[in-house]
C-alpha cells in the first residue's frame, strides 16, 4: 500500500558516513516520553463513530506495568499496524480487544475500552460473543487437529449460525473462498488440517475467524513463520479483507506494515508514541523515536 522513504530505508541498512568529528547524539533510550501523550492523529475525526474508542487504557502484569496510559481510535474498515521494539506492548494491547489477556490472572486491564460504544469491559460483557465480533489469528498457524472443513464449521456450529448442514457447507465455502484457499481444498475438504502448508494452515484459520462474521480481526505476527511466497498471499488477502473487516495488526516487519496499513502506530516501552497514516510514519514521522526505530537505530 506504501512504500518507504529511499532514504530512510537506506539508513536503516548500510549506515551514513561517520562525521570527521565525533557529534554527541541523543540516544532514544534517554528521550524522555510523556506518559498518555501521543503525537500524530490517534483520533478519528468528530464526524466519524469509531469502531474501537479506547481510552486511557493501562495494563499490568503483577506490579510491572506494560501498557501506560494509551488512548486511539480505531476505524471502521481501516488497517491499523502495531510496531515497535520487542516488549513494548504491542501483543498485549492487541490482546486487550477482545479481553484475550483475561485468561493471564496477573493481568489487570484500566481505561475505557468500547467497541461500537459499548463497554467491552463492563462485567456482564459476554466474552465468548465479544470473540465472535472480534476475531483473532495467532502467530503460529493453530489449526485443530480435524478436518479441513470442521476446522471452519466448527464456530459456526457452536454459535448456532447454521440450522441446516447446506447453511453451513455455505458458510464453509464461502469462509475458504474469501481466505483465497476454496481452489486449492475443495476436493479434500475431509483432509486433516495438520497437513496442509504452513502457508494454507495460516490461510485456513483466517477462514476460520472469518467463518462466524467477525467485524474486527485481529493478527498478532501472522506471517512470522511464513514463507516470502506464503506471507505475500496472506498480505494480499489482508488488503482484499480490509473491505469488510477492521483489521489491527501486530507486526515485527516495517516492510510489511507499509504494504497493508492504512495507519501505522508506533509503541515504545508501553507507551503510543506515534500513529499517522502510514505513508506519514515511514516518510517524515513527526517523533524522533519513532524515526529512530524505522531508520534502524535500535530494534
Ligand atoms: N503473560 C505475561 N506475564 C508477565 N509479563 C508479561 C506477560 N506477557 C507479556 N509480559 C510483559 O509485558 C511487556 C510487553 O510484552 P508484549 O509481549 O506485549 O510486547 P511486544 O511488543 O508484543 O513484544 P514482542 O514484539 O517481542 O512480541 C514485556 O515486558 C513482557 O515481558
Amino acid at each position: 500500500m506504501n512504500t518507504m522513504n529511499p532514504s530512510i530505508a537506506a539508513k536503516a541498512g548500510a549506515g551514513e558516513q561517520e562525521p570527521a568529528i565525533a557529534v554527541p547524539e541523543s540516544r532514544p533510550e534517554d528521550t524522555v516520553i510523556e506518559e498518555g501523550k501521543t503525537v500524530g492523529k490517534p483520533f478519528a475525526g468528530d464526524a466519524d463513530s469509531p469502531k474501537f474508542k479506547l481510552r486511557n487504557v493501562s495494563v499490568s502484569y503483577g506490579n510491572d506495568r506494560a501498557i501506560k496510559d494509551i488512548s486511539l481510535d480505531i476505524r471502521r474498515n481501516e488497517v491499523i499496524s502495531f510496531i515497535g521494539p520487542s516488549g513494548c506492548g504491542k501483543t498485549t494491547f492487541l490482546r486487550c480487544l477482545n479481553r484475550m489477556n483475561d485468561s493471564i490472572e496477573i493481568c489487570r486491564v484500566t481505561g475505557k475500552l468500547m467497541l461500537d460504544g459499548e463497554d467491552i469491559y463492563q462485567s456482564k460483557k459476554d466474552v465468548v460473543e465479544l470473540r465472535a465480533r472480534v476475531g483473532m489469528v495467532f502467530q503460529k498457524p493453530n489449526p485443530f487437529p480435524k478436518s479441513i472443513y470442521d476446522n471452519v464449521a466448527y464456530g459456526p456450529k457452536i454459535h448456532g449460525l447454521a440450522n441446516r448442514k447446506s447453511e453451513l457447507d455455505e458458510i464453509v465455502e464461502n469462509s475458504l473462498r474469501k481466505a483465497g484457499l476454496w481452489d486449492e481444498v475443495k476436493d479434500r475438504l475431509d483432509a486433516v488440517a495438520t497437513g496442509m502448508s504452513g502457508g494454507q494452515q495460516q490461510r485456513l484459520c483466517i477462514a476460520r475467524a472469518i467463518a462466524v462474521s467477525p467485524e474486527v480481526i485481529l493478527m498478532d505476527e501472522p506471517c512470522s513463520a511464513l514463507d516470502p511466497i506464503a506471507t505475500a498471499k496472506v498480505e494480499e488477502l489482508i488488503s482484499e479483507m480490509s473491505e469488510s473487516y477492521t483489521i489491527v495488526i501486530v507486526t515485527h516487519s516495517m516492510q510489511q506494515a507499509a504494504r497493508v496499513s492504512h495507519r501505522t502506530a508506533y509503541f515504545h516501552m508501553g507507551h503510543l508514541v506515534e500513529v499517522n497514516e502510514t505513508n506519514k510514519v515511514f516518510t517524515a514521522p513527526e517523533h524522533e523515536l519513532t524515526e529512530s526505530y524505522i531508520t534502524g537505530r535500535f530494534g
